[in-house]
């Protein structure tokens, strides 16, 4: 109980601004670092479009934007690496890929779970990055990396930068950095071509919000429920007010993310309105429930076809 309540607390703390795990600020010595660009990743940045401009290829359309997330190295990298291409075929619009950390404080049970087994294989940011940098170059959609503020502190902004954008990387989801600290996050992403996407909450007062939508790039993430990630029974009908304020605050692309997990909420996201539907923990579950890795992958393939068609 006491994780969850401090999880809640996290993630509308860090909307609602108040105290905040991270709230000291970092200074950090930006180091100058020369990067090399992989041929591939760097043909590959260009192959794909990015977040934006994936949204606005998809409002020509009529269409809603399918963003699946995964953790990466469950149930090990080289499913992971297969799981993209698969979500990729199967029509996923943007991939969000989770890096998986010890202290996963938004996430429910399916992702904290998922996180450890991948931390237990050896998963590392290194060796996502590594299998990135193959991947994506053989990738239609682009991909939003995910990933707690710590890993990046840790490399140094600057650098993390680099590297994320040398595989090929479009988008930065963090969804643990305070809205005062975004400034420094949101330069050095900018400055490397990464859409660095925020997230607000059914508690965001209506300033803040404001606040993120105006910072946020690529599209706005927003967070559909009170509480941690995980599947829900239902969609919250409070999401059809909030994209409506929401929508009346920016005319960016937004995304609605937590507790969706089947067709029927796809469906009623899209029909209030949403740009993007994202589905976490239930394609989590999947992955790592599943008797085998060539078991999960099938299984994954009839899911995602399932909310695909539910958004044509
Ligand atoms: O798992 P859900 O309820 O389908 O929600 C998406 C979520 O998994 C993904 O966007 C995400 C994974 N970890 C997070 C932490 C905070 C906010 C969002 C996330």
């Amino acid at each position: 109980m006491a994780s969850f309540l401090k999880a809640t607390h996290f993630i509308h703390s860090n909307n609602n601004h108040q105290n905040h795990p991270f709230s000291q600020s970092y200074t950090q010595r930006i180091k100058i670092s020369t990067s090399r660009k992989p041929l591939m990743a760097a043909l590959s940045a260009t192959a794909t479009v990015g977040l934006s401009e994936t949204f606005t290829r998809l409002k020509d359309q009529g269409k809603v934007a399918l963003i699946p997330y995964i953790t990466a190295g469950d149930p090990d990298l080289a499913t992971t690496a297969e799981a993209l291409k698969l979500l990729d075929r199967c029509g996923s619009d943007i991939i969000e890929l989770g890096v998986p950390y010890s202290d996963p404080l938004a996430d429910g049970p399916v992702i904290q779970a998922a996180a450890s087994r991948a931390l237990n294989k050896g998963t590392n940011f290194a060796k996502v990055i590594s299998m990135l940098e193959d991947v994506v170059p053989q990738l239609s959609c682009p991909i939003a990396l995910f990933t707690y503020y710590n890993p990046i502190l840790k490399r140094g902004i600057e650098k993390f930068m680099v590297t994320v954008r040398d595989t090929g990387v479009h988008g930065l989801v963090v969804p643990d950095v305070p809205l005062e600290e975004t400034e420094m996050l949101r330069k050095e992403a900018a400055r490397h071509n990464i859409e660095l996407v925020l997230l607000t909450t059914p508690t965001t007062p209506k300033i803040r919000m404001k606040a993120i939508t105006e910072a946020s790039e690529g599209f706005v993430y927003l967070v559909s429920a009170v509480g941690v990630t995980g599947a829900r029974s239902s969609v919250s009908a409070k999401v059809q007010s909030l994209l409506i304020d929401i929508k009346e605050a920016t005319s960016k692309p937004v995304a609605v993310g937590f507790g969706i997990s089947k067709p029927e909420h796809v469906k009623q996201v899209a029909e209030w309105g949403a740009d993007g539907v994202i589905v976490g923990s239930a394609m989590v579950r999947i992955l790592g429930d599943a008797k085998s890795p060539e078991e999960g992958l099938k299984e994954l393939e009839v899911f995602t076809t399932s909310l695909k068609s539910a958004l044509s």
